[in-house]
């Protein structure tokens, strides 16, 4: 059989398995050398051995494709092959003594112990051995109790990984220390966990870190290496081991695979904690280069059951075969670089598959199919573990032409151009993403609101500074309209069991829920607390002094750096998987900690005036809130925990300023520690967001509870519009439930009051600060804020002509849609209304005529359109459109009441508003 008649789709599509070696020999063609798309051609098998075997020399050491273990729940679109470990990653402890003198290109290879043998040892009934547990401790951060080594990593002569490795002849383009800034600032390698990062499953980028397999190569011109994944966890020693056969649907294999038929060149990084490297870094990850995948084959080795079976392995040609390569080390070139056709690798064809494959390893030709009977049979008894690969194999290099490279090493700095008139605002994803700064080549992460700075421990000094546009409240009103549409009118959703009532006045629409707590023995439960929402009306929002000049004053303070917005480490602080939040985050008056300690940057003496004003707005929201649930628990005879909601309001001493850019949120988290008061309030300025609480982890709270957290669906949830307040009551909340916010747009603020209790603060020097900071000055308590007139909001119904304070629900359906003749904040189809006019009002005189086009489309095709959806609210709510798709499907009724049409025009929104979002490409 002739595989080149084949081309290599046909080979793999008929050979599902796909277990099959591939080289570029499967592209070559007839013509000349200069014509071939890649390289020189070569007759098929049999193949006279090439010039082979000079001076090469062998060490034992090897290495594999695996890395650090960050819990980051970052959103690769792409796939990332898990770390993973086996016994390979311990032999070379063991066995690497000998060092052979270098020179052309070094061959690592552990020749020493059997692969049975280590199984042996490591499965041994005392546990693991001596050697291999001293291996762990000085080698392996990933067997050790902290599964990464501190920050800053290894850096300097004096670090054990580079004392003893000679200076490097050049430098990397791009390093960094901190994984999350070297994902957050390269294009190709935007993975926090895996070693091979992909996009649409192509491979972009490969990380060869600390953990190495037993026949991985380093050289100045060619890498190879096992390919992670598919490995097990040892229950009896903890090892990442092989068990089984990787096979084909190894995410990892298919991302080199495809790059390999696409002839897309990958860039290479090494881990300063990789065996294999030869020369001192000063940081963690450097970025090699560009490299060719040139050959992926599969390997067989034995299992712990002795048999025989595959994993893959992969090897790299770097694509620049004419420069020395920094990794080698300084001083003379002793290395000579090799030049297409100067060495050939013999090729077989198997008498049994008829495929042909190169003679890769020094101990003779095998087949590489590993659906061949003879796959892995060597002419002679080979110990496994003790191959080698071929010279000819190692030195033999091919010709590549017309392929370019995808992008360069070092990526271009967002441009200040993109933030101009109608244009991006500086706050797109795109603007978090890190960079690699200019200067000193090392990854920085978007760590402050206003810029980006050098984040080199050696101390650059570079600062890139875009300055922030000002976000209009048309294009606020767009979002806000877009996102009502996107799921086609507002609402709420509360579940079972929670109480709701609706009332109105002093310029807002209310909403109050009375969440309970866990059901005892009888089935009965109390609520723990009460959860209000604030909506002003437009004349609230609209109003000189009101929420829209508020917005437009936030936006001048943060821009005049009155208020200092920064990323804080949420996972993994000071060590190389440090993960930051997603939002910026600025604290005034008391110290508030809430998983990550917010350093209190000024007391409410010196802050600027939007937050003061802010803090006004919140006490009487948190005051009104207060008095409202004390009254709807007396008129409606809640069974209320009393403790946790007391009917005195605290005036609060804190505030928490979140700063969100697009697609920044908040997960799920509680407010609650130890110190902090009945009452939480936040104001929402800017973008809109959607706000859900679900009882936390095996509360006996409704059936959420006991589902696993990604299925965990919210027990109340509902959208955050500009200028809403929300106050929660009872600190119980926080210990039956937790909260999320998840903005929609490019530009949110939540200014959050708090009272933090001094007393309960052990530290006296905080509870002083608590104390000071935290005090409001007299001339904010003087200019209080009593709500937009000066009705009486808790004056009898009667007063304000509306049945005020009904309850709407109780412990029945699914959700709520509060009919639009009722009061409250689902009157929703004038509501809605007004919104859109008013966004196309703006939007059709403003930058963003698309979006006021869009709603225009979208409001033909759907407002007059309007079909009640008999669908469940919350599921709506939650996923967007995703959520819309997987509901038409499993519910078929629907889609007679849905047009395709109807449904192409929120995708089609979904999709516009994106774009106009902006090009950024990065999630970061
Ligand atoms: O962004 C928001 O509205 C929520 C903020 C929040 O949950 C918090 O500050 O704890
Ligand atoms: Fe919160």
């Amino acid at each position: 059989m002739d595989r080149l008649q084949h081309g290599p789709t046909t080979l793999v599509e008929k050979r599902p398995t796909g277990l099959t070696q591939t080289s570029l020999y499967d592209y070559m063609t007839t013509s000349s050398p200069l014509t071939s798309p890649i390289m020189s051609p070569q007759s098929s098998a049999p193949v006279s051995p090439g010039t082979q075997m000079a001076d090469d020399s062998l060490t034992d050491d090897d290495f594999n494709m695996s890395d650090d273990h960050s819990d980051d729940e970052s959103d690769d679109e792409s796939v990332d092959v898990p770390d993973d470990m086996d016994l390979d990653d311990v032999i070379p402890a063991l066995t690497t003594k000998k060092q052979l003198p270098l020179s052309n290109e070094v061959v690592f290879n552990s020749g020493l112990m059997t692969r049975s043998r280590a199984a042996k040892l490591a499965a041994s009934a005392d546990g693991t051995p001596p050697a291999l547990q001293q291996f762990y401790h000085l080698q392996s951060p990933a067997h050790s109790q902290d599964p990464s080594p501190p920050f800053p990593p290894p850096s300097g002569p004096d670090d054990p990984i580079n004392r003893s490795k000679p200076e490097a002849h050049g430098n990397p383009p791009v390093t960094a220390n901190l994984r999350a800034a070297l994902n957050n600032a390269v294009p190709y390698h935007q993975s926090h966990q895996g070693s091979i990062y992909s996009s649409n499953l192509m491979a972009q980028g490969v990380l060869l870190d600390a953990f190495t397999g037993t026949r991985d190569y380093l050289g100045n011109q060619v890498i190879i290496t096992s390919v992670a994944g598919g490995r097990v966890r040892d229950e009896a020693t903890g090892n990442m081991i092989r068990v089984a056969s990787q096979g084909t649907n190894n995410q990892g294999y298919k991302a080199l695979s495809n790059a390999f038929h696409a002839r897309r060149p990958v860039v290479l990084i090494v881990g300063a904690g990789n065996p294999l490297l030869q020369v001192r870094v000063e940081h963690y990850y450097n970025v090699l280069d560009y490299f060719h995948i040139t050959n992926i084959w599969s390997e067989g080795s034995i299992n712990a059951a002795g048999e025989l079976i595959q994993h893959y392995m992969v090897r790299f040609e770097r694509v620049d075969l004419a420069t020395r390569s920094w990794w080698e080390t300084a001083g003379a070139d002793l290395n000579p670089r090799h030049q297409p056709g100067e060495y050939h690798c013999r090729v077989q064809r198997c008498d049994n598959c008829h495929f042909d494959n190169d003679e890769i390893y020094d101990q003779g030709w095998t087949c590489l199919e590993p659906d061949c009977e003879r796959f892995f049979q060597f002419p002679f008894e080979v110990d496994l573990d003790a191959l080698q690969y071929s010279q000819a194999f190692l030195r033999r290099r091919f010709r590549f032409t017309n392929f370019p490279l995808p992008q360069p090493l070092v990526p271009e700095l967002p441009s200040a151009l993109s933030v101009r008139p109608g244009g991006m605002f500086g706050t797109e994803k795109h603007f978090k993403r890190g960079i690699v700064c200019p200067l000193c080549f090392y990854c920085s992460r978007r760590v402050l609101w206003h810029e980006w700075r050098c984040e080199n421990p050696s101390g650059c000094e570079y600062v890139l500074h875009i300055p922030i546009r000002e976000v209009p409240m048309n294009h606020i009103m767009a979002e806000t309209a877009a996102s009502i549409l996107r799921r086609r009118q507002k609402f709420i959703h509360t579940d079972n069991d929670v109480l709701a009532f609706t009332t109105f006045g002093q310029g807002y629409d209310m909403a109050t829920f009375y969440l309970p707590g866990e059901t005892d023995a009888r089935g009965e439960h109390d609520y723990v607390g009460s959860i209000t929402i604030f909506r002003p009306t437009k004349t609230t929002l609209e109003r000189p002094g009101g929420l829209n000049d508020l917005f437009m004053s936030m936006q001048d303070a943060v821009r005049e750096r009155k208020i200092n917005l920064r990323r804080n480490p949420a996972r993994n602080k000071g060590h190389r998987i440090e993960e930051l939040t997603s939002h910026f985050t600025s604290n005034i008056g008391a110290d508030y900690k809430f998983g990550v300690v917010v350093a209190t940057s000024s007391g409410f003496d010196e802050a600027p005036v939007p937050v003061m004003q802010a803090l006004n707005r919140l006490t009487w929201a948190g005051e009104t809130a207060t008095k409202m649930t004390t009254r709807d628990v007396s008129r409606h005879g809640i069974n209320a925990d009393k403790a946790s909601m007391p009917d005195e309001f605290r005036e609060f001493n804190e505030q928490l300023i979140l700063g969100y850019f697009e697609e920044s949120k908040i997960s799920y988290h509680d407010d609650g520690e130890k110190e902090l008061g009945p009452t939480v309030a936040t104001l929402s300025l800017g973008s809109p967001s959607v706000m859900c609480f679900r009882p936390k982890k095996n509360k006996r709270i409704g059936p959420q509870s006991t589902m696993h957290k990604k299925n965990r669906p919210p027990m109340v949830s509902f959208v955050l519009e500009h200028g809403d307040m929300v106050a929660m009551h009872g600190t119980d909340i926080h210990k039956h439930y937790e909260h999320k916010v998840d903005p929609e747009g490019i530009m949110r603020y939540a200014l959050t009051c708090r009272y933090i209790r001094p007393e309960m603060m052990a530290d006296e020097t905080r509870r002083q600060l608590a104390l000071t900071k935290g005090a409001v000055p007299e001339f904010w308590k003087n200019r209080p804020y009593l709500g937009e007139d000066n009705l009486d909001l808790l004056a009898s119904p009667a007063a304000s002509g509306h049945a005020d304070g009904d309850l709407v629900m109780e412990g029945a359906a699914n959700n709520i849609m509060v009919a639009p003749a009722a009061n409250g904040l689902a009157a929703d189809a004038v509501a809605n209304d007004a919104v859109i006019e008013d966004a196309i009002a703006a939007g059709a005189t403003a930058d963003n005529a698309v979006v006021a086009d869009i709603i225009t489309t979208a409001q033909d095709n759907e407002m007059t359109n309007e079909v009640s959806i008999p669908m469940s609210v919350e599921d709506r709510f939650l996923g967007g459109i995703t959520e819309l798709n997987d509901i038409w499907r499993s519910n078929p009724g629907l889609v007679s009441q849905l047009s395709q049409q109807d449904r192409e025009t929120v995708l089609a929104l979904a999709a516009t508003l994106s774009s106009t979002a902006g090009e950024g490409t990065n999630s970061t």
